[in-house]
C-alpha cells in the first residue's frame, strides 16, 4: 500500500537496500534535514519514522486530519490519543509521588504537529551559553544560529488593521521569507491582551521588545505556526515533507519503530526497523528490516526517544545497558541524563472589573459574538477562531522579578552541586552539571536570560506561569525489565535541585505583584484563587508546589546534550556521537541547557544548521 506519492511507503518490503542518509524520527527535526539533505536531488535519504502519516479526510487540501490542522485554541492535537505517545513519568518523589504525562507526537511532523504552535526564541544568552561549554569561539552562538532562524521560517506579517488596533510592533530584520513553513498571524486580537502587555508598564525595570525574534527577554509579540492563508497549522510536514516528497531521492516509511542502529565496530553503518503493528518483538527479529547508510546515520527521534535508541543500540551509560542485558559498545555516560524541561506552576489570578470586550470568555458566555465568530470563520477564516493559544507574553529575566536575584545567585554559586544528582552519576556528568549551574549562577543576577514566562490572553482570568531555567535534572532510561517493547522510564527529579522551589516561589510573588500590587491592574479587582495568600514562604511554596506542579511544559531537552565529553557531552559541536563513526543526534536532545522559550523554532534552527554541518562541514572560521 502507497500512500499520496511512490515515496512514501508503510511496508518495509518498498524501502531500498541503501540510502546515502538515515534519519531515525520524521519529526520537526528530522524532516527539516531531510529536506535540506535532498535539495540537491542526488543524495538519497530515507526517513524511518513510528507513527503514521495523517490522510485523513478532513481536510482534502493538505490531508492533514482536524486534529492537526486546526489552529483554534492551539490544543487539538495534543488531545488526540492517535497521534501522541502513551508515557507517564516515574512517580515523583518531590511532588508526592504524582507521575505527570510526557506528551510527544507520534505522527509523520513529530510533535510539531501536535504543538501549541507558540513561535518563539530563546533568549542571545540562552544560544551563547550552548557555546561557552565549548570555547569562546564557537560556532554555536546567537550571531551565529540567527541566520538559521531565519531560514527555518517564512514570517508573514499580521494584517495592518489589527497590527494598529492592538498596536502589535515586529521587526522583519530578524526573519526569513523562503522556507515553507510559515510563521503568520491570527486576523483578530482582543483588547485586553494589548491592555494586560501595557500594564507591565506598571511595574519599573520591565523592558518592552520590538520584536520575539530579537534575542532579548521582554514583554513582546510572537507569530504563530500557522498558513495565514490557509489559517491551518504549518509545520514540518506541510512544510518539509510535503516539499521532499516531489523528489525522488526522499524516502520515508511511516508507522516502523527503529529498535537500534547497526553498528560494525564503532562505525554506524544503518538502521534496523520493525513495523509499529506487528506488536512487541524480540531483538534481532524476523520482521525486522535492516536498511544501510553509506554516510551517516542522524538520530532525531525527540528529547525521550532520542537517548532510548542510542541505549538500545549499545551507546550509554555502561550501568544501565548492563542491567538491560545490552553490550556495550560505547560506555557515553550523558545518554540520557541531564532532561529538562519547562515547568509550569499555577498562579491563577480572575478579575472582577476586567471590562476589555469582547473577551476569550465571551465566546463561552456571549451568544452574539460567538455566532458573529463562527460566522466570520464560516465566511473567509477570520475571527477569534484564527487564534491559537495567543500571541503576547513577558519573558524577564530574574532580577526584574526578584529582589533576592544577587542572594540566590551566590547560593547557587556555593552549592554542592553533585549532591543534587544521583548518588551513582559519572563524575564527567556531574562536571556539566556543576558547569552549567555556574553558567546559571551569572544568568540569574544579569539582565539578558529570561527566567519568567507569563502568556496573555486577554481575558479576566490567567492560571499558568512558568520556570524557563529549572535547575533540577532528571533522566531518561531503557525499562531494563524490557528494553525493547516499554517507553522509557521518564524521571523529572522535579525539583531536586532546592533553590527550584525559591525560584519558582518568586516567580508566583512576581505574578502575585503584578495582579495585586501594581498601579496598572488595580482597577481590574484581581483575586487571587491559586496558591492563596496563605503561601508566603519558601517552606509554604515547597508545599504547595509539591502538590501542584508540572514538571513539563512539554519540552524535554538535554538528553543527548551537546557539550564536551568530560562534561558529560553525547554529541560535538557538529552533532557526532562521541566515539562513534558515522552517527549524529539532531534534535532537541541535543540543548545542553534549554531556552528561555518554548523549544519548536529552536528545534527548526538547530535542524537547518545541522544540515549545513552535514553537507558542508563546519563554519571556516570554527576550522581555522
Ligand atoms: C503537546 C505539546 C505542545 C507544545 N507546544 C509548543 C509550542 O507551542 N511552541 C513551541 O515552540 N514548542 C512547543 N512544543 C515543543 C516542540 O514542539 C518540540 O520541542 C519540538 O517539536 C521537538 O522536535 P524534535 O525534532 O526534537 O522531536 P519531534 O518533533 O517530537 O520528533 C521526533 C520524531 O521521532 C519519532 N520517533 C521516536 N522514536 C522513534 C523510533 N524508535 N523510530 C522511529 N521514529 C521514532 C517520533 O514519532 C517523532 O515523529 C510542544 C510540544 C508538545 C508535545
Amino acid at each position: 500500500r502507497h500512500l499520496r506519492t511512490s515515496q512514501v511507503f508503510v511496508n518495509s518490503r518498498d524501502v531500498g537496500n541503501e540510502y546515502d542518509y538515515i534519519i531515525v524520527g520524521g519529526g520537526t527535526a528530522g524532516l527539516t534535514v531531510a529536506d535540506r539533505l535532498t535539495e540537491d536531488g542526488a543524495s538519497t535519504v530515507l526517513v524511518v519514522e513510528y507513527g503514521e502519516l495523517s490522510t485523513h479526510a478532513d481536510d482534502l487540501r493538505t490531508g492533514n486530519s482536524e486534529s492537526i490542522s486546526t489552529v483554534q485554541g492551539g490544543f487539538m492535537g495534543m488531545a488526540d490519543a492517535t497521534l501522541m505517545y502513551d508515557i507517564q513519568s516515574v512517580p515523583q518523589k518531590n511532588l508526592q509521588n504524582r507521575t505527570i504525562a510526557v506528551l510527544a507526537g507520534k505522527v509523520v511532523g513529530g510533535s510539531s504537529a501536535v504543538n501549541a504552535m507558540m513561535t518563539v526564541r530563546g533568549t542571545a544568552a540562552d544560544y551563547n551559553r550552548w557555546g561557552s561549554f565549548f570555547s569562546t569561539s564557537s560556532h554555536w552562538s546567537w550571531d551565529s544560529l540567527l541566520p538559521y532562524f531565519k531560514r527555518a521560517l517564512n514570517f508573514v506579517p499580521p494584517d495592518a488593521d489589527v497590527t494598529k488596533s492592538a498596536n502589535i510592533t515586529y521587526d522583519t530584520s530578524f526573519w526569513g521569507n523562503t522556507s515553507s513553513v510559515r510563521a503568520g498571524w491570527p486576523s483578530f486580537q482582543y483588547p485586553g491582551t494589548t491592555a494586560q502587555m501595557d500594564s507591565f508598564k506598571g511595574i519599573p525595570g520591565v523592558p518592552f521588545v520590538k520584536d520575539s525574534g530579537s534575542g532579548l527577554p521582554g514583554v513582546y509579540w510572537y507569530p504563530t505556526f500557522m498558513d495565514p492563508v490557509l489559517v491551518e497549522r504549518s509545520y514540518a510536514r506541510t512544510g518539509h515533507h510535503d516539499v521532499a516528497a516531489k523528489r525522488p531521492n526522499y524516502h520515508l516509511v511511516a508507522g516502523s519503530k527503529v529498535t537500534r542502529i547497526v553498528l560494525n565496530g564503532t562505525t554506524a553503518t544503518g538502521v534496523s526497523f520493525v513495523p509499529v503493528s506487528s506488536g512487541p518483538v524480540a531483538n534481532h527479529t524476523a520482521l525486522e528490516t535492516v536498511v544501510s547508510a553509506r554516510k551517516e546515520v542522524i538520530v532525531a527521534a525527540g528529547g525521550i526517544h532520542s537517548p532510548q535508541v542510542l541505549q538500545l543500540s549499545g551507546i550509554g551509560p555502561r550501568k544501565w545497558l548492563t542491567s538491560a542485558n545490552i553490550t556495550t559498545i560505547v560506555d557515553l555516560p550523558g545518554v540520557g541524563q541531564n532532561l529538562q524541561d519547562h515547568p509550569m506552576i499555577q498562579a491563577t489570578f480572575m478579575y472582577r472589573s476586567f471590562t476589555f470586550r469582547p473577551s476569550p470568555q465571551d465566546l463561552l458566555t456571549n451568544a452574539t459574538f460567538s455566532s458573529w465568530s463562527d460566522a466570520v470563520w464560516a465566511a473567509n477564516r477570520t475571527g477569534p477562531n484564527s487564534i491559537a493559544t495567543g500571541n503576547a507574553a513577558a519573558w524577564l529575566p530574574f532580577p526584574v522579578i526578584s529582589s533576592r536575584a544577587a542572594n540566590l545567585s551566590d547560593a547557587l554559586t556555593a552549592q554542592n552541586h553533585t549532591s543534587y544528582l544521583p548518588a551513582d552519576t559519572d563524575p564527567t556528568v556531574a562536571a556539566g552539571y556543576r558547569a552549567q549551574m555556574l553558567s546559571y549562577a551569572t544568568a540569574l543576577a544579569a539582565n539578558t536570560t529570561a527566567f519568567y514566562n507569563l502568556v496573555l490572553t486577554g481575558g479576566n482570568t490567567n492560571g499558568i506561569v512558568v520556570d524557563l531555567h529549572p535547575l533540577s535534572r532528571g533522566t531518561v532510561t531503557i525499562n531494563p525489565a524490557n528494553p525493547y517493547n516499554s517507553e522509557p522510564l521518564v524521571d523529572y527529579r522535579a525539583l531536586s535541585n532546592p533553590l527550584d522551589v525559591s525560584i519558582m516561589a518568586d516567580i508566583v510573588r512576581f505574578t502575585r505583584r503584578y495582579h495585586l500590587d501594581n498601579p496598572s491592574t488595580r482597577a481590574w479587582g484581581a483575586t487571587e484563587l491559586a496558591p492563596g495568600r496563605a503561601t508566603q514562604t519558601d517552606e509554604q511554596f515547597a508545599k504547595y508546589l509539591a502538590e501542584t506542579l508540572s514538571p513539563s511544559e512539554f519540552h524535554p531537552v538535554g538528553t543527548c546534550a551537546m557539550m564536551p565529553r568530560e562534561l558529560g557531552g553525547v554529541v560535538d559541536e557538529e552533532l557526532r556521537v562521541y566515539g562513534v563513526k558515522g552517527l549524529r543526534v539532531v534534535d532537541a536532545s541535543i540543548m545542553s541547557t534549554l531556552v528561555g522559550g518554548n523549544t519548536c523554532q529552536t528545534v527548526y534552527a538547530i535542524a537547518e544548521k545541522a544540515a549545513d554541518l552535514i553537507r558542508f562541514g563546519p563554519p571556516k572560521a570554527a576550522t581555522a
